[in-house]
């Protein structure tokens, strides 16, 4: 039995009681969703869908190590080159110029720079996270521990800039999930447990472990508990690497603080750290051990950081004054500073001569140690980020614990709830007083017609709008476990469907039981039974083509703007403004599609059929057949329009189910740089050197130390002394 936080799933999501019916459903539904799915990850590259992880040990038959252990990574980049081009293909801008560096075991790095010089972009190029578009153009070497590497070649973890979980599980509930479905079945429950406790011991979490993560909407864990919560789930399957994009973007000083202070220690205890961040305080700077400048994607300094840069800048001039946070200083220098025309040109001189002085030195990379070649060890692609998906069994466990998240997450979405029964009953009692206890005259038929197709759009747009509402926010974060193999799409979206059927069938029933014997319709039980079943049914397909358009658009507006849109043609095809019969052929196939048509169909025969209306002439309506003559529905069953509308919900989650799988995210590749520049990279590469030598002693600046007043004032190029580092 699958358990979290103590629960058995099976009790959570209230399966067993409530008949071999549902379950039956949910086994029909499994299968046809798995045969869509396949046997594995419906995410991973294919060359990761067979054989086993490698690590080091395993072909002497040791264990992949699982937690806690850290492979040492030295990643080195050389010529990184990133280029935007127009829609023509004329090259228009470099995001990235020649960039090269490296990062080291134990060590924290920190890409510094101004708004928009590229360091989001370094990080990803870094991460192989780059999103990959026909206009970007990215070359240079990448090699892990002296090897050339290619995409996911180590076990990595990147924190992005925006923290995104579901609101409503607990911090420790999120942890566990995370594990449970990264770790699978390598831990034992108690040692799962174990592990997760001490990593929110690690990252300073216990004291929020069972607080709700929280949303805009109703509060949680604080912006820098959300950060470190990011952290550690990035941290379960002990990553070497950890990439973070402006972790301290958002949060006030003692946050930003607490977070950087946990990634240094990270780095401490062997992580290769890897943070972008834009100004930090004074504080925060002196946790770095390294640090790389970029200024418009060009490099400007890279290094160990604290004193280095600033006697590096000195060098030429540019002395950083006493008491002035080092960050601050390298961040004036090497920005450029609109406030004048003069300044402009003044700032940018300085800037061209700083990239130009740092580029004749580029092939000297001054960092303290040399790349140590770790023989026998070779990573390869089938690395960490293999999914538990192609386990045996997994594929179920996984919808276990996918069912039980989204069952908490629906269930316990309080305000989200609230706002949906306050408008079923409102939007009940307004057609029910507008309809108030229909009789059977003549007139009532019309009204009741408009009351059926208005019952029919109120409850497709109630459900339609919720989940445009939510799911692109969803979608992302599934877009990002998925990225990591965590699950195949298959569980997820069964598990979806079924945990939302009890909480998406509770507002369609309370705006029936209202509206009904308010408006004094068809009064046997079994037709409101009916018109219930028909409008929750209803409420499921629309909610389907919510996640559809959901799943075709990048934002929640853009969701926003289309889901109703589209919506809108089912409306007008929904079989009470135009009659089926007159509608022209090229649209007839709209009202088959048209879950508005089918599900005031069904309205209409329900209330209809068996009912005798008051009459004074010959050609007035007496009975409910002749009035679903006239709007066409006169041969067919309510039956049918269950079906039909099982067909629509159908289509619609396989659609999701197929849009999901194809804009899963596709990152750019790294070519190799030109070979000019693989010239250049070859020879700073061999001979390796058995040490490294510290970096030789620059010429003294040919400036004269200039006044702090002017000291971001750019020396003349020709005044740079390049100097030499050997021994790389
Ligand atoms: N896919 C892309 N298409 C077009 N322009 C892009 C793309 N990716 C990045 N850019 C541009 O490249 C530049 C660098 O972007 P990047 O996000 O790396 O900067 P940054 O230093 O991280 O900035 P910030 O600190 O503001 O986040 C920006 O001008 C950005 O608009």
């Amino acid at each position: 039995m699958v358990m979290l936080g103590g629960k058995r799933v099976g009790q959570i999501v209230g399966l067993g009681g409530k008949g071999v019916g549902q379950i039956l459903a949910a086994v029909a539904a499994a299968l046809l969703l798995r045969l869509f799915s396949g046997p594995g990850p419906a995410l991973l590259p294919e060359n990761e869908a067979d054989g086993d992880d490698d690590y080091p040990g395993k072909d002497d038959g040791g264990e992949a190590p699982v937690t806690g252990k850290v492979t040492p990574v030295t990643i080195r980049w050389t010529n990184i080159t990133c280029s935007l081009s127009d829609k023509s293909g004329k090259m228009v801008r470099f995001l990235l110029k020649n960039v090269s560096g490296e990062a080291n075991p134990g060590r924290l790095l920190a890409i510094m720079g101004p708004s928009g010089s590229g360091k989001t972009t370094l990080l990803n190029v870094l991460a192989g996270q780059l999103t990959a578009s026909p206009r970007l153009h990215l070359s240079g070497l990448l090699d892990v521990n002296g090897q050339p590497i290619s995409k996911e070649a180590f076990k990595f973890a990147y924190v992005r800039q925006e923290d995104l979980f579901f609101s409503q599980l607990t911090v420790r509930e999120t942890l566990s999930l995370a594990a449970e479905l990264q770790l699978s079945n390598k831990l034992s429950v108690d040692e799962r447990e174990e592990y997760v406790n001490s990593l929110l011991f690690r990252l300073g979490l216990v004291n929020c472990a069972d607080t709700n993560v929280g949303d805009a909407k109703v509060r949680g864990v604080s912006g820098g508990e959300k950060k470190r919560l990011s952290l550690a789930c990035e941290l379960i399957a002990s990553p070497s690497v950890i990439f973070a994009d402006e972790p301290t973007t958002g949060l006030d000083a003692f946050q930003a603080e607490r977070v950087m202070e946990t990634l240094r220690q990270l780095a401490q205890d062997g992580h290769t750290v890897i943070c972008s961040i834009h100004q930090p305080r004074g504080s925060v700077y002196a946790k770095f051990d390294d640090i790389v400048l970029l200024a418009e994607g060009a490099l400007i300094y890279a290094g160990p950081a604290r004193e280095e840069p600033l006697s590096y800048f000195s060098k030429f001039g540019y002395q950083c004054p006493d008491h002035v946070n080092p960050a601050e200083f390298l961040a004036d220098l090497i920005s450029v500073d609109y406030s004048s025309s003069e300044t402009v040109y003044s700032s940018q001189k300085r800037i061209d001569g700083l990239v130009e002085a740092f580029a004749q030195k580029t092939s000297t990379i001054i960092y303290a140690t040399p790349i140590t070649r770790r023989d026998g060890y070779m990573y390869t692609t089938k690395s960490s980020r293999r999914s538990v998906a192609t386990k045996k069994g997994a594929w179920w466990r996984q919808f276990w614990l996918l069912l039980k998240r989204a069952w908490v997450q629906a269930s316990r979405d309080g305000p989200t709830n609230k706002v949906r029964a306050r408008m079923s009953i409102a939007s009940a009692l307004i057609f029910g007083s507008v309809f108030w206890r229909m009789g059977r005259s003549q007139t009532s038929i019309q009204d009741r017609m408009g009351l059926l197709q208005v019952a029919a759009i109120n409850t497709a747009m109630a459900a339609l709008t919720k989940t445009v509402g939510v799911f692109p926010k969803e979608r992302a974060i599934v877009d990002r476990e998925r990225a990591k193999g965590s699950y195949a799409l298959g569980p997820y979206l069964l598990s979806k469907l079924l945990a939302e059927i009890p909480v998406g069938a509770a507002f369609p029933l309370l705006f029936g039981g209202i509206l009904y014997p308010m408006a004094h319709l068809h009064p046997t039980l079994s037709r409101f039974g009916k018109f219930c079943g028909i409008v929750t049914i209803e409420s499921f397909a629309a909610s389907a083509m919510g996640l559809t358009v959901g799943a075709m658009v990048p934002t929640t507006e853009a969701a926003m703007a289309l889901g109703p849109s589209l919506m809108t043609v089912f409306i007008v095809f929904g079989g009470y403004y135009v009659n089926a019969d007159n509608t022209p052929i090229i649209f007839r196939w709209i009202p088959r599609v048209s879950l508005i048509r089918w599900a005031f169909q069904g309205l209409c025969i329900n209330e209809f059929r068996g009912l005798q209306f008051d009459h004074q002439h010959s050609f007035d309506i007496q009975t409910g057949e002749q009035a679903l003559e006239r709007l066409s529905f006169g041969e067919s069953h309510i039956r049918e329009t269950l079906v039909a509308q099982g067909r629509i919900l159908l289509f619609w989650y396989c659609t999701t189910y197929l849009l999901l799988e194809r804009n899963k995210p596709k990152y750019q590749k790294l070519e190799p740089p030109p070979p000019d520049q693989l010239k250049q990279h070859q020879k700073i590469e061999s001979p390796p050197s058995e040490q490294p030598e510290p970096y030789q002693q620059l010429e003294p600046p040919l400036l004269d130390q200039i006044e702090p007043s002017q000291q971001l004032e750019s020396p003349p190029v020709d005044q740079f002394q390049p100097f030499i580092l050997e021994g790389l």
